[in-house]
């Protein structure tokens, strides 16, 4: 026998990426954009990704920012909405960068839109010459409070959900809320369905926030500094994207690569994202996930671990913010549990399903039956009677 050799190879990656909110992003005066983290300026022609709505409305405003500082610039409009986050988005992206001959580090592109363009523009810098920089300018409320943390990128292929991606955070993402103020309403309650899930797994005083002010919110699309107004300096609707910011980032920062998974932030992703998949286009990512974010209530309620009045407090702040609790796909026993099958396969062959013990906390568990799945989706259908006026009631109780 011939002598069998082994090498191994350790690394490790120090990654580090910011979250900086910048007011006033498209006043020429405002370097943020220009600068890569470190101060720099970049360098060859920046690709300029925006989403269609954002070109519509700040099309002129950002073509104005770019030649006011003399930077070479070249644009791509992409479609948002679920059915663009497509491998054929990704490579019309490639395709551009091509053209553009964007360099390896010194032009890094920038994606200006919501989560679908973060995501596609995501995937292919972190594809492109095996990983690019790139720069992300979330302008939807869903994408300022959670994509603008992630660390990921993933696109929808064969049906489900975000089933090709990557790990491959910008160095760099921006906010500015004053993008906010033309976000459709349901764009903005889709927002909230994130904001909800972050609210409901770790943080009771964000909870509140939501039930008191969030129609209110809603209503002055997170611009108005009186609304709510608490006599506190600062917003309420500072505090409240603050809070589901820094939500994330606390629950990211230690598992970024999802080494271990058992993660909270995967409330309200359990059942939905077959159920979302199937629906399309009917229903918004944030949405589904607030409906999981119920679903997943009523099993909680059914073993007691929360009880009925918090279960009802959850289904009417959910109902207050213009969200629907329950659609009629939450109610086909096949579909939920098919969709569970492929959760289980994601986690690793767990189901390390977060389950709320009250508002604000979580524990995991892993031996939900297929009754006490029939009896959700049983409660899902009492709610979308409720949805017509009947309150919510306890799964089981009407079965
Ligand atoms: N990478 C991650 O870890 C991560 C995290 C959270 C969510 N996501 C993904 O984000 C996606 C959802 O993002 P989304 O809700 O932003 O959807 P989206 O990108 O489809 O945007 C929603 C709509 O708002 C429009 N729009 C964007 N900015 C606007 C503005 N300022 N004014 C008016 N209209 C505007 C878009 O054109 C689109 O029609 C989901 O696919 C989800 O999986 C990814
Ligand atoms: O929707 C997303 C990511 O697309 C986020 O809101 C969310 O917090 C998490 O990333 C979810 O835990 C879903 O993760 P995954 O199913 O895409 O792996
Ligand atoms: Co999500």
């Amino acid at each position: 026998m011939p002598r069998q050799q082994s090498w191994k190879i350790q690394a490790e990656l120090p990654v580090e990426y910011e979250i900086i909110e910048s007011h006033g992003l498209l006043d020429p005066d405002n370097p943020d954009l220009l600068r890569l983290p470190g101060g720099r300026r970049g360098t060859g022609t920046r690709l300029v990704v925006l989403d269609h709505s954002v070109d519509e409305l700040y099309g002129a405003e950002i073509r104005s920012y770019f030649s006011k500082n003399k930077v070479v610039v070249d644009y791509l409009t992409l479609p948002g909405s679920e059915e663009n986050k497509s491998i054929e988005r990704v490579l019309e992206v490639v395709n551009k960068l091509n053209e553009v001959g964007t360099n390896r580090l010194s032009s890094p592109p920038i994606v200006i839109g919501g989560g679908v363009v973060a995501d596609v523009v995501g995937l292919a810098a972190s594809l492109y010459r095996r990983g690019i920089p790139f720069v992300r300018v979330p302008t939807t409320l869903l994408g300022q409070v959670d994509v603008s943390v992630a660390a990921k990128s993933g696109i929808n292929y064969g049906g489900y959900r975000n089933r090709l991606g990557a790990y491959t955070p910008p160095p760099r993402t921006l906010i500015d809320r004053r993008f906010l103020a033309t976000v459709p309403d349901r764009q903005l309650r889709n927002g909230m369905g994130e904001i909800f899930k972050m609210a409901l797994i770790k943080d009771l005083r964000l909870f509140e926030l939501l039930e008191e002010y969030g129609a209110e919110l809603i209503e002055t699309r997170f611009q108005d500094p009186r609304a709510g107004s608490t006599g506190l300096p600062g917003t309420v609707a500072d505090e409240v994207i603050g809070r589901a910011i820094a939500g994330m980032a606390e629950e990211l920062q230690p598992n970024l690569w999802e080494k271990d998974l058992q993660r909270s932030v995967d409330y309200g992703h359990s059942f939905s994202p077959l159920v979302e998949m199937r629906a399309l286009p009917e229903l918004l990512h944030g949405e589904a996930v607030a409906m999981d974010c119920i679903f997943s209530a009523l099993i909680a309620a059914d073993r007691g671990l929360i009880d009925d009045a918090q279960l009802e407090r959850i289904i009417a702040v959910a109902r207050r913010m213009g969200l629907e609790p329950s659609h009629p796909l939450f109610c086909d026993v096949a579909l939920v549990l098919d969709g569970l099958a492929d959760t289980v396969r994601h986690r690793d062959g767990r189901q390390n399903l977060p389950m709320l013990t009250g508002i604000g906390q979580v524990c995991f568990l892993n031996d939900v039956t297929e009754n006490e799945i029939e009896r959700a989706c049983a409660g899902m259908g009492g709610l979308l009677d409720a949805n017509a006026g009947r309150p919510g009631q306890r799964i089981g109780s009407d079965l």
